[in-house]
């Protein structure tokens, strides 16, 4: 018998939920044995993703209809209840009736034969609840939708009914002055993640994300099920946006409502797909007119490596794949091995090198003549990192296997990459569960092991010679926190340059520092 794509996406949840592994890997892993459409595998997609990131809203909606303790219903049957609220407050294109039929229909499928009339009970109120009307406002009866362009873009152009479905439109816009290489900063000036300059949701103001070209838009329920915005925006954020309470205290706390507002938009859509073009083997206009000779657009970035594409594209399938002619790397990604300032024929240490992305633009950069130690503590991520280098034509990459708690290689460097694990919330689109496995009492942990690193690999570089700090996080204890500390503890150390990448301006949230160790 043939799988359903909504079959695929109820495992998929399951084995998410069982923390299995990251739902992007469980997709791949079973949609490379089901025999499904294209059209279908971007379905599953959606319907995880979507389910994952929206779990919070979901649930808010969900709740007046279920007179029972959370733990009296079956954690499969609550994924049921989930995929299905999702089709119907975010999927336009899905029938309201094949939202609720179709999702029910999975009930023996999953195990629950008996929870059908349970499921289909829930769903029928959740139709019931929410109404095909939108706004630009937020309200205790609207739930953030996604965002809706206000000027013609050539990134929404003949998108037709698809793109009023929340997260199918991917959220990018290449502004001016949206943290490329000529923003680097000085120490005293990251620039503040407050919006400023941007009109935002607040009441009746429009939500502009990227560099003003979109509006927020809200999908009205029947009555009011959330939290008032004006009375607790806290809560509001959390349960409109599907935040955890303690991430939607602290950033209403830093940034402020209209701030969480466009990032909560952001968060809430698929990342767009940017690459970084091989300077190796093309450069990015050739192989721009590459991909115009498949009538694939791609838009510049300010790195100069960087592309961005406006449409869903299977990325083994643009030329040049094999040939290595590009990686698959986001924009602010690409600004951190720039940042580091590399040479031809230089000694460069990477201390935490897997999956490759930051080691072999750092080779690129150095026109593949040098050498690279990509360290890392899992084999497996480190196995990858050769793979890419084979990929891209990358030489002079050595891996090496750390112990967690080990030294990094012994010797000196000319320079040093600390790319350090952290929380990860600056790329919270990427990876949809992170917002949801993330707990607050990590952020100890992790700061100490970031301040360890950077001092381990500040170690390892000449006099003279610079080390760039760089996470995929948003929040300052992670960033600036971490250097300072560094910087007072090791005198011979002074921050030279540092930068905030904000997320959606034009891509993934994160930071860099560069660190120069005295003659
Ligand atoms: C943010 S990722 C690095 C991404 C990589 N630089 C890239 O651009 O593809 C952080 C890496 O640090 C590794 N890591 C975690 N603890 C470590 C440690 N104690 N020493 C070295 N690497 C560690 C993780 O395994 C993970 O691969």
């Amino acid at each position: 018998m043939t799988i359903t794509a909504r079959q695929v996406a109820a495992d998929v949840l399951n084995r998410s939920r069982s923390r299995d592994g990251f739902a992007a890997e469980l997709i791949d892993d079973v949609l490379s044995k089901a025999s499904l459409t294209a059209q279908d595998r971007r379905f599953v997609t959606q319907l995880v993703f979507g389910v994952i990131r929206r779990s919070g809203t979901l649930d808010a909606i969900l709740k007046p209809f279920i007179h029972l303790p959370f733990h009296a219903v079956q954690p499969r049957v609550w994924d049921l209840l989930r995929l299905g609220a999702f089709q119907l407050t975010f999927l336009t294109h899905v029938p309201k009736h094949a939202a609720v039929n179709e999702t029910v229909e999975l009930a023996p499928y999953v195990g629950a034969l008996k929870a059908k009339g349970f499921v289909n009970g829930v769903l029928r109120r959740v139709s019931e609840l929410v109404t095909d009307d939108f706004t630009d406002k937020p309200g205790a009866d609207a739930v953030a939708f996604g965002w809706e362009p206000t000027f013609p873009s050539p990134f929404f152009s003949g998108r037709g009914e698809q793109a009023r479905d929340a997260g199918l439109s991917p959220p990018s816009f290449l502004g001016k002055g949206a943290g490329g290489l000529g923003s680097e900063n000085n120490p005293s000036q990251t620039p503040p993640l407050n919006g400023e300059g941007l009109k935002t949701v607040d009441g009746s103001r429009p939500c502009f994300l990227g560099e003003g070209l979109g509006r927020g838009s809200y999908r009205r329920l029947a009555r009011p099920v959330l939290p008032d915005p004006v009375a607790d925006p806290t809560g509001y954020f959390a349960a409109a946006f599907s935040f955890p309470q303690w991430l939607a205290n602290r950033w209403i706390e830093r940034y402020g409502p209209a701030e969480c507002t466009r990032l909560g938009f952001w968060f809430n859509a698929p990342p767009p797909l940017w690459i970084r073009v091989n300077k190796l083997n093309a450069s990015r206009e050739s192989y721009r007119v590459q991909l115009a000779g498949q009538t694939i657009e791609a838009e510049p970035g300010t790195h100069p490596q960087s592309l961005l594409f406006p449409e869903h594209h299977a990325i083994r399938d643009l030329p040049g794949f094999a040939a290595g002619d590009f990686a698959v790397q986001d924009h602010s990604s690409m600004l951190v091995a720039s940042a580091l300032g590399v040479k031809s024929g230089m000694r460069v240490l990477d201390a935490c090198a897997a999956p490759g992305g930051k080691t072999t633009h750092l080779m690129e950069l150095m026109d593949n003549r040098g050498h690279i130690t990509a360290c890392d503590i899992e084999a497996k991520r480190l196995q990858t990192v050769t793979t890419l280098c084979q990929r891209l034509g990358i030489q002079g990459v050595e891996t090496v296997l750390l112990k967690e708690d080990g030294e990094l290689p012994p010797g000196l460097f000319d320079a040093a990459l600390v790319d350090v694990p952290c929380s990860n919330t600056g790329v919270l689109g990427r990876r949809p569960e992170v917002r949801w496995r993330l707990k607050p009492n990590e952020f100890e942990h992790l700061i100490r092991l970031q301040t360890r690193l950077l001092i381990l690999a500040a170690e390892r570089v000449k006099p003279g010679g610079a080390v760039v700090y760089s996470t995929c996080s948003i929040e300052p204890d992670e960033n600036e926190g971490v250097v300072r500390a560094v910087c007072r503890g090791m005198r011979s150390l002074a921050l030279e340059a540092e930068h905030t990448s904000v997320p959606g301006r034009p891509s993934d949230g994160g930071y860099w520092a560069r660190l120069r160790k005295a003659k």
